[in-house]
């Protein structure tokens, strides 16, 4: 009996080491059950852990790290169905402006306001991180050319019409770079780059506008 409810944790401790969730039967020893719950604690501070780590805390949505696995391995995949993708790096516009004048707290609530409308933009296959400060990113997969530059432009006219927080009503904008998956650049760091490099150009040709990145690679 006290064996057989011993050996009954070893599969749960097993799947807890491989970051899986332990499934635990009856174990029908009061000490054995002590271990059991344990092993179902640390499950759970595990995930929470993992979640904490890819997710950007004021947002909810995926942090730098989470975005830059997501686009690797969708790279992978697009190489392979031979489809295109696009990287969108977004920046916005006069966003010190907002904490400038209403506070740190009221532009935390710009960016989570922006956040929610960058998820609703988008399909549920993309992904919509935040890369930090003002800085978000969005992978539209098998998109090409003109429906990433189409989608630019509808997502700059949705960031920028008017949040009301509280009782204010604030405006934003926003300048965006693309970069498209396979003409721009091959790598997730190569389009990354490329897009930022896009969005940097949207800034010095007046902001508010989006700018397709030149080829990187031969
Ligand atoms: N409220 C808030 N502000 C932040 C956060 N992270 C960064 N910032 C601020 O965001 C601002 C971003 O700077 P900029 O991108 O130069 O501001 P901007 O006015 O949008 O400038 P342009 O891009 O040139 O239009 C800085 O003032 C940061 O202090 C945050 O988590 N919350």
């Amino acid at each position: 009996m006290i064996a057989k409810s011993v050996s009954s944790l070893t599969a749960p401790a097993l799947a807890l080491g491989y970051g899986q969730e332990p499934k635990i039967g009856s174990v029908y020893l009061r000490e054995a059950d002590e271990v059991a719950k344990a092993l179902v604690e640390a499950s759970a501070v595990l995930r929470a852990a993992q979640y904490e780590a890819q997710h950007d805390k004021l947002t909810g949505l995926a942090n730098h790290t989470l975005f830059n696995d997501m686009l690797s391995q969708q790279l992978l995949l697009c190489e392979r169905m031979k489809m295109h993708m696009a990287v969108l790096f977004i920046d916005l516009d006069g966003f010190k402006a907002v904490n400038d004048r209403h506070g740190h707290g009221m532009g935390d609530q710009l960016l989570r306001a922006v956040a929610t409308r960058l998820d609703a933009a988008v399909r549920s296959s993309d992904i919509v991180a935040r890369l930090g400060g003002d800085e978000f990113a969005i992978l539209l997969i098998d998109t090409g050319r003109a429906d990433a530059h189409r989608f630019a432009k509808q997502l700059i006219e949705r960031i920028s019409a008017p949040y009301l927080l509280g009782n204010l009503s604030i405006c934003v904008a926003a300048s965006i770079g693309i970069a498209l998956f396979p003409e721009t650049a091959a790598t997730p760091e190569g389009l990354l780059l490329a897009a930022d490099e896009a969005m940097y150009q949207a800034k010095r040709e007046g902001k508010g506008r989006s700018v397709v990145a030149q080829v990187l690679t031969p």
